[in-house]
């Protein structure tokens, strides 16, 4: 059963069309990897999917709730999650104060909302970190606190924007490692990832854009031997 569906968005700004009739879906426990080369508009459709603009045309619906024009807080409460770079203002908070930003639109009480930062913490194996300076850790484990700050609001779908960029292999294995982990809770995972190393052995799914269009939506097997993404892949070289 699909959890996500994506149906023929459309998305312009002014004169450039970033996403064009874009329709795909993500199934529930499914881990989806959106790729495509560099301007193809993974970014603008993960932000028409969390909320951050409506599309021009089409919609966007979670489970049976039309999620496309609702604000980002009305998307995170519908159940999406959503990473992001750990912000310049957060470096100077301890790794557990970032997650309870996370913990905190959802449930207000601190000591529940510590707690569960906490749990979130252990999850993404940062536990021994949780009064360290987001700042002061390494990619690795910033990428991995983006996560757990994401998973606090307790999503059906996260949404994760590159979280295996510029990692090595052995930190790459320890966010694919994240990532089963995340879906084996029964979250649906959609990830935009340049490191195709990193998504391709773990997907169920590959959707690839490429100027605004899909042009391939299948296994992983089938979309690497697709000679449309092999040509719009070549063409970024
Ligand atoms: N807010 C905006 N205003 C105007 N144009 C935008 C805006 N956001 C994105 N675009 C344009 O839409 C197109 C798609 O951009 P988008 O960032 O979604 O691509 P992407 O696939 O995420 O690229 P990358 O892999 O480089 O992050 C690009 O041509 C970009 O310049």
């Amino acid at each position: 059963m699909s959890l996500l569906r994506v149906e023929n968005v459309t998305k312009k700004f002014g004169g450039i069309t970033a996403n064009q009739d874009v329709s795909f879906e993500v199934g529930a426990g499914k881990i989806v990897g959106l790729i495509g080369p560099n301007g193809a508009g993974k970014t603008t459709m993960f932000n028409s999917i969390a909320g951050y603009f409506p599309p021009t045309s089409g919609d966007i619906w979670l489970n049976d709730q039309k999620i496309s024009g609702l604000t980002p807080e009305q998307c995170a409460h519908a159940g999406i999650g959503r990473t992001f770079q750990v912000a310049r203002t957060f470096t100077s908070m301890t790794a557990l104060e970032n997650v309870m930003v996370g913990a905190f639109l959802i449930n207000r009480d601190v000591r529940t909302a510590r707690r569960n930062a906490i749990d979130f913490l252990n999850f993404v194996n940062l536990g021994r970190f949780k009064d360290k300076a987001a700042g002061s850790m390494t990619i690795s484990e910033q990428r991995r606190l983006a996560v757990a700050r994401a998973l606090a609001v307790n999503p059906k779908l996260l949404l994760m924007d590159e979280v295996m960029a510029g990692l090595n292999p052995t930190e790459v294995k320890d966010m694919v490692d994240v990532v089963l982990k995340i879906r084996d809770r029964g979250i649906s995972c959609l990830i935009v990832e340049h490191v195709l190393e990193g998504i391709m052995p773990i997907a169920d799914a590959i959707v690839v854009l490429d100027y605004g269009k899909k042009i391939a939506d299948g296994k992983p097997e089938e979309v690497s031997n697709n000679p449309q993404v092999i040509a719009a892949y070549l063409g970024e070289e």
